[in-house]
């Protein structure tokens, strides 16, 4: 394979990446939510002058909320697709991959407020 053939292999992959984002944000109300959460978090964060450390921390959890959110979708899509019939065991995947986005939701929550609570008291 020419490194031009493969350079645009990737572009081409990239490219159904970012499809795959505004499909997720188009689709998924929940997806809307995050991001004007998202928004606003790096709004005030800017606002006051967060350091890089607690900045690196409110990616981080940021990013988990995101990525299991849109793994969850993924799999109840999947699920809707192969077993739209009621089923324990789909129920079980179900809830697990959505206690998934739960513990995401918890660990962002209790770090937005380790680091916001103190800078809000200044
Ligand atoms: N086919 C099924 N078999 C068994 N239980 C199901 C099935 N579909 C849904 N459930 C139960 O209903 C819950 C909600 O499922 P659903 O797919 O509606 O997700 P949701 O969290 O409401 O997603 P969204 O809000 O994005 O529609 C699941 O966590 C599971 O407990």
């Amino acid at each position: 394979m020419s490194t031009g053939h493969y350079l645009r292999q990737r572009a081409r992959s990239f490219m159904f990446a970012f499809q795959g984002i505004a499909a997720f944000l188009r689709s998924e109300p929940h997806a809307r939510i995050h991001a004007v959460a998202t928004v606003l978090v790096i709004v005030v964060g800017w606002y006051f002058r967060l350091s890089a450390n607690q900045w690196i921390a409110l990616l981080i959890v940021t990013g988990m909320v995101w990525i299991t959110e849109m793994l969850n979708t993924v799999i109840e899509k999947i699920m809707d697709h192969l077993s739209p019939e009621y089923h324990p065991q789909v129920k079980w995947i179900k809830d697990v991959a959505a206690g998934a986005v739960l513990v995401a939701a918890i660990v962002a929550a209790v770090t937005g407020f380790v680091i916001f609570v103190p800078v809000l008291l200044k």
